[in-house]
Order: structure tokens, then C-alpha cells, then sequence
């Protein structure tokens, strides 16, 4: 990590051919004897190297583990993250490929003489250090010309499932003499045999495609293995990810607003036009039968598709309906799986068996080839940036790679970030809206509940008297229920419960927050603090405090409130074991539950028929996060959460408590209203400069001594400075939210701007520069375009 640019290294005369772009190698590095894993980015005949090149001391992969569109990615990747270019590299590595793991040979041309010879008599052997180079180069030749496999096998083969097969050593005529052979009464071997001749290229088959598909019995099986005709060996079974019960469905009779969107989208799959859609579909429109039309056409062009979704555990539905339409022909990337079961995945999407690839973030590396399509479902969700370095979006890649690939790409949502709608008004994305459910059903009627109002706020606990009724009047009806029980931005900010005021930022419209170790309320963009109030600075109330409360808790409330309703709780803290998540969507699904409670989590892509009844607890609490995107969230949570409600036959309703009941955020979610929320939206926008009307740059800085935190942060404001025009907006430095986390301190500059060439070369003269820092304990970051700040 302590340098960002490519060092030339000699190829052994042994290794000559051997070594290719996307490998990695081990290579000397520095004085002593260290050595370092390092990519082969290019092959060149000659070097401008003054000094004696070093060789490479070893490969370690005997085949590319990134392709050159992978690593042309890397490039533009790094650039645009503010990272360096070896952790692009290695977030794009395959994750398998940084889990332990073996390399073995297996033959595939077993008469070759070489190949014999390599093999010596072995069925495979493993790939060590100690081989020799001329080993190494033969292996690598026969490699290329398809005459043996390298394999990679993962340590955890244990989670990989074993399963009986038969395979056997005669040949077709073999078989048909063994077959003449046997009494004309063994039918059930007779058909055995004879399946084998047929299907010799298939071996091994396991016993239950043998008994499912041709009626075979086990002991035909077994009396054949007894007269030598055929061997029982086990075979190790690709598992299906946890957690995925495909739903099959088949295509559907498009409604005319799915109609319009699937035309358009596949005449640019079929002109390979790499355009980007904006899919404004309201909830419950029908946009995932759209993906799957589109997908299809994808697959029919014999081009692959990629469908991003925000995280797979959260939307089972998708995924299930995806796989049940395409089946083998789908891989499903996400963290839930283990090493082996993503090794199992990536062999299937690199060996080319796979032609859709559905994933979270990191699928949008996936080494898809010839791709077609590639959809990003509920895309205006902040998980698809990365947190760390390197800071990517998953959209930017997205389109990145539309481009090499000549693909349109699909953005779908309900509720559109800001940005992207912003981009279909100019005509950078084609805007396609979807106004309408399927079979016109209305949208839920949603109430807004006031809980300044007396009768509300003289309630002990969460429910006021309106979603106890509608809540009552679901169960009594045998109808489903969703309670969200927001908890982002959670205690650390103030809120009178008198009348709903916030404390926020004069300089910033963002919310303060509660630095505990400071005892005051902060201002995380510019700086700005002042004293925790003791009464509310409008209304003079005492009611004024830190608000929030638990999701047990109000499991509790239901369970005194209703003590026959089954309630299923939904929060990090029930959904630790894998697989829970589907679990319980699945119980609720099933309809073993009457009330779903949860947190975020629940907000998203469920679709019930079942459920009639949204009731949010408390609206408030993203309104209040500190982030100029908190009226987004809010209204995006709310929207998308209230989308739950009547999606099939039986008629929605939604009930949201709000201590800001005139919040254009939360009205317009009520009406589910995207359009004029955008257009408020970006008002306010405007007046503060925030996006889409400025760019954003975050530069933060960590240090143990604090003193020292804010001297460098000061000297990074000035490098800054020095580069920018009058009209660039320099915030801070700030401490962030938690401004110490072990024991580091934490401050931020904010950049925001709108045209400033000079800009971009300079923050990576810093990231470059501040390398050096590294070793006096500095960490530096830079997030281009940050999802939130805190
Ligand atoms: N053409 C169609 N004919 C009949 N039913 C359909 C059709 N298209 C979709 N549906 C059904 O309508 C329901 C809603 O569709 P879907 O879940 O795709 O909505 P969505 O647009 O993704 O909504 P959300 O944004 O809320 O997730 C699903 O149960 C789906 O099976
Ligand atoms: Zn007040
Ligand atoms: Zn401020």
C-alpha cells in the first residue's frame, strides 16, 4: 500500500510464454530478501529500466485470475476512487482467489504423451512451490492447448456436498455385450447398461438423476457393481446457496406500461447500444417481470446478463424469481456464502455454465463475458458504494463496463436517487416511468398520524389509537401486518416531543448531533457546535431529548397489545444466523406469522398478498440523521415500506407516526408522490448546494494524537485551497460522528463544487503524497461523491 505505480520485473528465460497479463507472481521487493505478491499488468520485449532488473522469483497462478477487461477496470477504478491501483486489483479478485486455497492439474487429452508423461501414472497432482520452471512452462503449454485444466479446490471442501454416482471402464460395445449377456428378466440392469452407452460422455451420474429419470433401482446398481459392469464413486455436488427457494414462474402477459419498457430496452440489447435506462416504476408496477423479459433477450442474443440487487439476504423474492426462470443458468454471488459455496459459483460463471450472474456489489466484478444486459434493482440504495477503499460505486462500474461491453443498463426503483433522476431530466438516461400497479390496483391510503396531538402523545408506548384499530381490524380480518421501527441516526440527535422541532445546523440544514465525549450538539459538515438544550428553542417545552426506542420493546407492546397475534421480529439482532433472513420471510410468507416487525430491513422488495396493514412507528428518526440526503432517505424508507401494503387482490393501508406531519418528505411519501418530492427535493438542493447541483469530495484524516489530527487536517486544507477557484465551497475541518473510534481520532474537510479542473490531480498529489504519513500513523481517505457523511 506504500506505492501507487508499476515496477518492471524480468521474465526468467524458463518462465518465457508463461507469464501473462492477469496473474499474479511473487516478485522480490526492496532491499532485503522480502518478496510480494504482485498482478502482471503488460508484457513488454524491452525495458527503459536504467538499473538490473530484477527477475520474478515465482508465479502463483498458472492462469490469469483477472481478465484484461478487469484490469483496463482497475485503471479507470483507481483514478476515480482516490485509491491505489493494487487495492482495486485485489477487491476485483475473485474472493475465492484470497481464500486459502490449491491449485491441481487435471488432464483433459489423457493420450497426449505429454500429458502422460507430466501425470507420471497420477490421476492429478498438486501445484507447489517446488516445481520446477520447466514443469511450470509445460504445464502452462499444455494449458493453452487445451490439453490439461488447472483447478482451484478451497480448504472448506467439507461444506461441499458428496453424493453416490455410477461411472464404469467399458466402452459402448462393451456394454452392449454385457447387456446380451445378462437374463432378459434384469430389466432394471438392461436399462442401466444401456443408459450408460447412451450417456458415456456424462459420467459419472449420480444414482438419483438415474433413478428420477429412468427408474434404475439401487440394487440394479449394485448387482452391476458386483459383476465389475459399472464402479460407485461419490461425486462432489455443487451446492445451491442457502436460502434460495426458486419460485418458478413463467412469462407474463406485459401490461402496456411493461410492454414499452421491455421494447425499448431490448432494441438496445439487440443494437448493442449502451445506453442507460432509468426505470421510474411505482411500487408494486411490475418492474421485476421486466428484468426478466429483458434478461431473457439478453440469453437469446447469446449474450450474458448481470442483475445487481442491494443485498441478497434482504430480497429473497428477487433472487428466487430469477433463478426460478432461469435456473442452472443463474449464479447467485453474495457474503452469506461460504468460500466453497463462492468458489462453486465463480468455477460456474469462469467455466461459462452460467449466463446470468445476480449478486450484491462485489457481483458487479463478476468475469461475465459478452455481457448483454446489466440491471442495478432498487438502485437508488446506498449499499451500493463501498465504505472502504476502494470507495466505489457499483453504478459507476456498472456503466463502465456497458460501455466495453456495448450493453444497455437498467435501473430500476421505485423511489430513484436524486442523481439519476436528475440525469434522465437532462437526457443523460432515458427516463421510462411506470405510473401504474398491475392490474390498476390503487396504491394504499396512507394516514399520516400527528403524535404532537394530545390523545397521541398521552399514550404510554409506541401505538396511538389509530394503528391500534387498523391493527386490530387486520388481524380480526386474518390479514398480514408490517410494523418498521426506524432506527437509523437512532439517539444521537434531539427532538422535542411537544412539537416535533429538530436542532439543526445554521450553517448547514443538517441535523446536530450528540458528541458524547464533548457534552455538546456538533455539526458534522462545518464544525459548528453548541450547548445540549435544556428546553426546546421553539416551543420553550422541557420535553426535548434523545429519542428512540428498541425493537424488543415494542415486541413487547404488540404482545400486551395483542396477545393472539403471532408476531416474527425482524432486526440484526434475529437475523445474526445464516439464512435467518429467508427464514423468516419465509414463515411470514407461509402465513405462520400476523405481524412482521422489523427494521430497515423489512422496507424493501417484499411482496405478500397477504399483507394489508404498514404501520411505521416512527418516521422521524431519518429525517433527523445528520446527512444533507436525510428528506431522501425518509422519503425513500417511507415509500418503499408503504409499497408493501395491498400489492395483490385485498386493498392497502398505511399508518405513519410522525412527529412532522408537514414535512414535505413525509407527506409526499404518503401520497407516494416520487415526482414532487423530487422537484421540492431539488429546490432545496439548490439553495444549500448540495447534489446533484454540486460534486462532493470528502477528504477525512485519523491520527492517534488529536493535536496532531487537526494540524494535518489545516495543512490538507490549505493543499486544497491552493488548487481551487472562488466559487469551490471548503468545509471544515470536523470532527466526524463517533470523532474517536480505537482510540484515533477522526476530522473532515468537505469539498463541494462544480467545476474545478485542477481538483482532481491534486487529491491525488495528496493521496500520494500522504503515504509517507502513513508511517507516523496517518490514515488518509478520500470518498468521491460520499453516500453519507458522519
Ligand atoms: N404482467 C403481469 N401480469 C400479472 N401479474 C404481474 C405482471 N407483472 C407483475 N405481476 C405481479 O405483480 C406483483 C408486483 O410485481 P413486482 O414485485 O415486480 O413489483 P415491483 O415493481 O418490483 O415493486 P417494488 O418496487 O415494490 O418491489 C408481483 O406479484 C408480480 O408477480
Ligand atoms: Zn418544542
Ligand atoms: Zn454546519
Amino acid at each position: 500500500m506504500q506505492t501507487n505505480r508499476p515496477f518492471e520485473y524480468l521474465i526468467p528465460e524458463t518462465l518465457t510464454d508463461v507469464v501473462v497479463p492477469g496473474m499474479r507472481v511473487e516478485v522480490p521487493f526492496g532491499r532485503g530478501r522480502r518478496k510480494i505478491q504482485g498482478f502482471v499488468m503488460r508484457v513488454k520485449e524491452t525495458s527503459d529500466f536504467q538499473g538490473k532488473l530484477k527477475p520474478i522469483a515465482r508465479v502463483i497462478d498458472l492462469k490469469p485470475v483477472l481478465s484484461d477487461e478487469m484490469l483496463k477496470l482497475s485503471y479507470w477504478l483507481a483514478d476515480r476512487t482516490y485509491s491505489f491501483q493494487i487495492s482495486c486489483l485485489q477487491t476485483m479478485l475473485p474472493s475465492v482467489m484470497r481464500a486459502k486455497y490449491k491449485q491441481y492439474v487435471v488432464a483433459i487429452d489423457e493420450v497426449d504423451p505429454e500429458v502422460v508423461r507430466l501425470f507420471n501414472g497420477k490421476p492429478t497432482f498438486e501445484i507447489t512451490g517446488q516445481l520446477d520452471d520447466e514443469t511450470i512452462k509445460l504445464i502452462n503449454r499444455l494449458r493453452r492447448n487445451n490439453k490439461i485444466d488447472i483447478q482451484y479446490v478451497v480448504e472448506n471442501q467439507a461444506l461441499q456436498v458428496k453424493r453416490q454416482a455410477v461411472t464404469t471402464d467399458l466402452n459402448v460395445i462393451q456394454l452392449h455385450e454385457a447387456k446380451s449377456k445378462l437374463r432378459a428378466n434384469a430389466k432394471s440392469q438392461i436399462k442401466l447398461l444401456e443408459y450408460l452407452a447412451d450417456h458415456l460422455d456424462e459420467l459419472p451420474i449420480e444414482f438419483s438423476d438415474l433413478q428420477k429419470e429412468f427408474g434404475v433401482s439401487r440394487a440394479a446398481i449394485k448387482t452391476a457393481e458386483k459383476n465389475d459392469l459399472v464402479r460407485v464413486v461419490e461425486v462432489t455436488k455443487l451446492r445451491k446457496p442457502v436460502g434460495i427457494t426458486p419460485e418458478q414462474t413463467t412469462k407474463m402477459k406485459l401490461t402496456e406500461e411493461q410492454q414499452a419498457a421491455v421494447d425499448q430496452i431490448n432494441s438496445a440489447i439487440e443494437t448493442e447500444n449502451p445506453q442507460t435506462f432509468l426505470v421510474e416504476g411505482v411500487t408494486g408496477s411490475g418492474k421485476t417481470e421486466v428484468y426478466l423479459q429483458t434478461i431473457e433477450k439478453a440469453l437469446q442474443q447469446e449474450k450474458t446478463a448481470l442483475m445487481l440487487v442491494p443485498e441478497i439476504s434482504l430480497t429473497p423474492q428477487m433472487v428466487n424469481r430469477v433463478v426460478g426462470r432461469f435456473g442452472d443458468q443463474v449464479a447467485v454471488l453474495h457474503s452469506g456464502l461460504s468460500n466453497g459455496e463462492r468458489y462453486d459459483e465463480w468455477t460456474r460463471i469462469e467455466n461459462r455454465d452460467v449466463k446470468v450472474v445476480v449478486g450484491a456489489r462485489s457481483a458487479v466484478f463478476a468475469p461475465l463475458e459478452h455481457i448483454g444486459l446489466i440491471i442495478i434493482d432498487e438502485e437508488h440504495e446506498g449499499s451500493y458504494k463501498q465504505d472502504d477503499n476502494p470507495r466505489y460505486h457499483a453504478r459507476d462500474v456498472a456503466l463502465w463496463r456497458a460501455q466495453v461491453n456495448k450493453c444497455p443498463v437498467v435501473l430500476g426503483s421505485a423511489t430513484p436517487s436524486l442523481e439519476s433522476r436528475a440525469r434522465a431530466e437532462k437526457g443523460v438516461y432515458q427516463l421510462i416511468r411506470m405510473k401504474k400497479r398491475i392490474n390498476n390496483k390503487n396504491l394504499p391510503q396512507v394516514k399520516i398520524v400527528d403524535m404532537r396531538d394530545s390523545e397521541n402523545s398521552a399514550v404510554k408506548g409506541d401505538f396511538s389509537p389509530v394503528l391500534r384499530e387498523n391493527l386490530q381490524e387486520t388481524l380480526d380480518q386474518h390479514n398480514q401486518a408490517i410494523i418498521l421501527l426506524n432506527r437509523r441516526g437512532y439517539s444521537s440527535f434531539m427532538m422535542c416531543r411537544e412539537c416535533g422541532f429538530v436542532l439543526k445546523c445554521p450553517n448547514c440544514d443538517v441535523s446536530l448531533t450528540y458528541h458524547k465525549d464533548l457534552g455538546k450538539m456538533k455539526c458534522h459538515y462545518c464544525g459548528h457546535d453548541e450547548p445540549v438544550p435544556q428546553f426546546c428553542p421553539n416551543c420553550k417545552s422541557k420535553k426535548i431529548g434523545f429519542y428512540g426506542t428498541g425493537t424488543q420493546n415494542i415486541e413487547q407492546q404488540l404482545n400486551d397489545l395483542f396477545p393472539q397475534a403471532r408476531v416474527l421480529r425482524m432486526d440484526v439482532d434475529t437475523t445474526r444466523r445464516k439464512g435467518a433472513h429467508a427464514k423468516i420471510l419465509k414463515q411470514f410468507g407461509d402465513h405462520k406469522a400476523d405481524i412482521l416487525l422489523g427494521t430497515q430491513m423489512i422496507a424493501k422488495g417484499l411482496d405478500f398478498p397477504d399483507v394489508t396493514l404498514v404501520g411505521v412507528i416512527n418516521a422521524d428518526t431519518t429525517l433527523s440523521l445528520a446527512d444533507f440526503r436525510a428528506s431522501e432517505r425518509t422519503f425513500q424508507l417511507l415509500t418503499q415500506v408503504s409499497g408493501r401494503a395491498g400489492r395483490a387482490e385485498k386493498t392497502g393501508h398505511v399508518v405513519i407516526q410522525t412527529f412532522n406531519p408537514d414535512h414535505y418528505a413525509i407527506k409526499d411519501a404518503s401520497t407516494q408522490d416520487y415526482e414532487t418530492f423530487f422537484k421540492q427535493e431539488m429546490y432545496i438542493r439548490h439553495q444549500s448546494n448540495y447534489t446533484p447541483y454540486y460534486f462532493t469530495a470528502l477528504i477525512s484524516v485519523a491520527n492517534q494524537d488529536e493535536g496532531k489530527t487537526l494540524k494535518q487536517s489545516y495543512w490538507l486544507k490549505k493543499q486544497l485551497q491552493t488548487a481551487l477557484s472562488k466559487d469551490a465551497i471548503l468545509l471544515g475541518p470536523s470532527p466526524t460522528m463517533i470523532s474517536r473510534k480505537q482510540n484515533k481520532y477522526y476530522y473532515q474537510i468537505i469539498v463541494k463544487y462544480k467545476h474545478e479542473p485542477k481538483l482532481h490531480q491534486r487529491l491525488l498529489e495528496i493521496l500520494n503524497e500522504t503515504q509517507a504519513d502513513a508511517k507516523n500513523g496517518f490514515t488518509i481517505a478520500i470518498d468521491n461523491e460520499p453516500q453519507h457523511i458522519d
